[in-house]
């Protein structure tokens, strides 16, 4: 039976820009004012100067300028798209000289696809993202394969296939198209690897398991954030370093990315990924006693097993720093968290199917909601949907009134960064049938 093309639902940018006076971030912004980044000075004042009328905003100035002109908002795939804020939001940098600054053309259409493959979840609320850039995939699928195989001998022959299918090089490109080079796509790409690695081979379906979870997370995140103990220890400590795959990944990557980034960007990531290995041992937790949790309390622990440690490294992937204060504002942590709950519910409504057929009982939110509140399974799964929508809506309005109410320009390429991942996200678990398939429920 043909499956109708839902278009994704209209976004509901409300007025919440109204509600951010420039009280709460004046004090960063005060800081930020000083501050040069990758766009050049901020030279404004904590609510922001309005070019003069019918001029356009200069480089220095943000994307997000009260007075930057409205644009109808239709996203590409011709369904309704946010409002006038949001489009200000993720339209990037304009005026004279600020081209090559710009993000992912939202308001235009995307490149030709080539090589998509799956298909949209109807009903869900995204922006179609454009195809990665193919010479840049090539490269960094070349990089990757080399490092996983040469320098921390990551998986033996049998799961080459495996590893090739889950295309990470795609994913990365599609996901950070404001990376000046394959060397800075490389350091998400080793993560995203050695995330990955962890998680196969610790928790899930690669030899993982919740017994002794807690010791073999706690030990590998040594290898992010180093054991500094007296003299006779410290090379038993090193020598683990090296005892298996996901530790010699996590250690590799972590040396590379520490390399690249500021003091404090490693230490927002070594903290990501400490919320991401405690999201790891609830879900453990559950799965030892056989428990099915609440349905908030299968999404607080999913905010913590969560993507958040990809799209909060876009600034170095960027070749940027959006200052540690200006990162720390509870309404950008806000931000974050909501994107990174929308990417991470994207993964449990695309690999659903992949999950009901692995062995035991995978926890995603379809099947928490289909247990704890009665539904169907179709129900439960279009109530996941809704759920979706509703934190990629709130992402976008927080978003919006965020860089309204903080208009300093790594802020405002912090955000696009943000929303580029999430649309990379979701076009990687659209398009990779290798990994996922959708259920039949339309
Ligand atoms: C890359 C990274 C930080 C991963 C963290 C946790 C993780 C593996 C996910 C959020 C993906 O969820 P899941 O384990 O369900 O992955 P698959 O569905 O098996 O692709
Ligand atoms: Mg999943």
């Amino acid at each position: 039976m043909p499956v109708p093309e839902l278009p994704p639902p209209r976004s509901s940018l409300p007025e919440a820009v109204t509600r951010f006076g420039a009280t709460a971030l004046g004090a960063v912004a005060a800081r930020a004012r000083e501050t040069s980044d990758a766009f050049g000075t901020w030279s404004g004042a904590p609510t922001p100067p309005a070019p003069p009328a019918g001029l356009p905003s200069g480089p220095s100035s943000n994307a997000l300028s009260p007075t930057a002109p409205a644009e109808t908002g239709v996203p590409a795939n011709g369904a309704p798209g946010p409002g006038p804020g949001l489009e200000r939001l993720l339209r990037g940098p304009h005026g004279l000289g600020t081209a090559g600054l710009r993000l992912t053309p939202r308001a235009e259409p995307p490149e030709p696809v080539a090589a998509e493959k799956g298909r949209p979840i109807p009903g869900l609320y995204y922006h179609p993202a454009p195809e990665p850039d193919p010479g840049r995939v090539d490269e960094v699928s070349r990089r990757i394969k080399a490092w996983a195989l040469d320098e921390v001998s990551l998986y033996p022959e049998e799961w080459e296939e495996q590893f090739d299918g889950f295309s990470v090089g795609r994913y990365m490109v599609g996901c950070h198209p404001d990376a000046p080079t394959v060397d800075h796509l490389m350091l998400a790409t080793r993560l995203m690897v050695a995330e990955n690695a962890v998680d196969d081979c610790y928790c899930e379906d690669h030899g993982g398991s919740p017994i002794g979870l807690g010791e073999r997370l706690l030990l590998a995140h040594t290898a992010l954030d180093p054991l500094h103990t007296v003299r006779e220890y410290q090379p038993d400590w090193a020598a683990s370093l090296h005892a298996d795959a996901p530790r010699r990944a996590y250690r590799s990557a972590m040396d590379y990315f520490v390399r690249a980034a500021g003091p404090s960007q490693a230490d927002r990531l070594r903290h990501d990924m400490a919320r991401l290995h405690l999201g790891y041992l609830a879900e453990a937790a559950w799965a030892q006693q056989d428990q099915v949790p609440e349905v908030w309390e299968y999404l607080a622990m999913r905010q913590f097993n969560n993507f958040r440690p990809c799209p909060t490294i876009t600034d170095t992937v960027g070749g940027y720093e959006l200052p540690a204060d200006l990162h720390a504002q509870d309404d950008l942590q806000k931000v974050i968290a909501l994107a990174s709950n929308a990417t991470t519910i994207v993964n449990d409504l695309y690999s659903y199917t992949k999950e009901l057929d692995a062995p035991g009982r995978h926890l995603n939110l379809p099947v928490v909601i289909a247990e704890r509140e009665g539904l169907s399974d179709k129900d439960a799964y279009l109530k996941s949907v809704d759920i979706h929508n509703e934190l990629m809506h709130d992402f976008e309005t927080e978003a919006a009134a965020l860089a309204a109410a903080c208009p300093v320009p790594s802020v405002g390429r912090f955000l696009r960064g943000v929303a580029a991942w999430v649309d990379g996200n979701h076009h990687w678990h659209q398009s990779n049938t290798y990994r996922y398939s959708l259920p039949d429920f339309w």
